[in-house]
């Protein structure tokens, strides 16, 4: 008898571990403007401005940067359980999390996925409070609130069979007649709440936040210009082929990596169908054929198992940049090449 899936309603909260928490704090509070709801010397849990729960992000302060977890909202407080009968059903790992583990957080289950990635479920949360209409208070590239995570796994087909049994639907794929290289799939009626990039995994690759037009990413870059912090700008901005959104990605002080994005599309009707690109397409993932910088293939955050402790790579067999040439500018890059860099 199959263990029904829990049902998520949304990506919904993620902590990273960073080594310098002051320089984390100028980068995602002083720069970019997200909003401090809560710190001390060791943590600060963070928030889009139309957020209504208590943080949608954890920075905690750790000797080694990584990625402690990706967080889910479910439904109800029987989803939790849900997750963790579906999860140990697999013989996966699972920890159960007392409430106020993680502030404004209630109960939750912590689980290791098939691919090694830390996930976690929860249905209570705290509500903060009500800052949509206090533009008093918006500042930086004035985040919204969360919207996905991005993952680096070798076996984008395995991940995505596994998140299709959790109940996600596909909007996009970028593939051709061998192999599928990237998908991107949803619970909430947007593109996405996780996207599975094909490489080297389990890392993450990055965390996107909606922004609420594309004149907030121009200003994230006017801003980095101005105190000479260009070098956090990685890629864009530009325009998703993919998603069709508009896009910046930047780096962290510790190389995690933040996508800043709008202008996605709705996926809600029963029948929505899924977009196949062709790895091909130049188009795929800047619509304007902008080449796609090295770093942004083959950097990502690591990934802690649920001891904390780092999770070794498995790398693929073929990668995106080997196959595609052209829009990425790179030529044809060898697997050895790339297992080198
Ligand atoms: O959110 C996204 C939407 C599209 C793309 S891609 O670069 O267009 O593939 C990447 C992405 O996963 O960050
Ligand atoms: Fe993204």
């Amino acid at each position: 008898m199959p263990v029904p899936a829990p049902d998520v309603v949304r990506a919904a909260d993620a902590e990273l571990v960073v080594t310098d928490l002051a320089r984390s704090r100028w980068f995602w509070v002083d720069a970019l403007g997200f909003e401090a709801i809560e710190e001390d010397d060791e943590v600060i849990y963070l928030r889009g401005y139309e957020e209504f729960l208590h943080h949608s992000l954890v920075l905690r302060k750790g000797p080694e940067a990584g990625l402690r977890r990706l967080s889910y909202r479910v439904r109800t407080p029987e989803d939790v359980q849900r997750a963790k009968d579906f999860f140990a059903a697999k013989g996966l790992p699972t920890q159960d999390v007392p409430a106020g583990t993680t502030r404004g957080i209630g109960e939750a289950v912590r689980v290791e996925d098939p691919f090694g990635f830390p996930v976690e479920f929860f249905h209570h949360a705290e509500q903060g409070p009500r800052h949509v209409q206090r533009y008093d208070l918006r500042r930086g590239a004035e985040p919204s609130r969360i919207d996905h995570f991005n993952v680096l796994t070798p076996d984008v087909q395995a991940a995505h069979d596994f998140y299709a049994e959790l109940g996600f639907r596909t909007s996009e794929t970028i593939e051709d007649a061998d192999q599928i290289y990237a998908a991107w799939m949803f619970r909430k009626p947007t593109v996405h709440d996780i996207a599975f990039t094909g490489g080297a995994g389990p890392r993450l690759h990055h965390i996107a936040f909606f922004v609420p037009e594309s004149h907030q990413i121009l200003r994230a870059c006017d801003i980095l210009g101005s105190t000479a912090d260009h070098g956090h700008i990685e890629r864009g901005p530009g325009r998703h082929g993919v998603s069709n959104a508009f896009y910046l990605y930047l780096r962290d002080p510790d190389g995690h990596r933040l996508e800043l994005y709008t202008s996605d599309y709705y996926t809600g009707d029963p029948d929505h169908q899924t977009y196949r690109w062709d790895v091909q397409d130049p188009r795929r993932r800047d619509f304007w054929g902008h080449d796609v910088v090295p770093s942004w293939y083959r950097e990502g955050s690591t990934a802690l198992g649920l001891d904390g402790a780092p999770k070794a790579l498995v790398h693929p067999p073929v990668s995106e940049e080997t196959v595609h040439v052209g829009a990425d500018g790179l030529g044809v890059v060898t697997e050895a090449e790339l297992q080198r860099s």
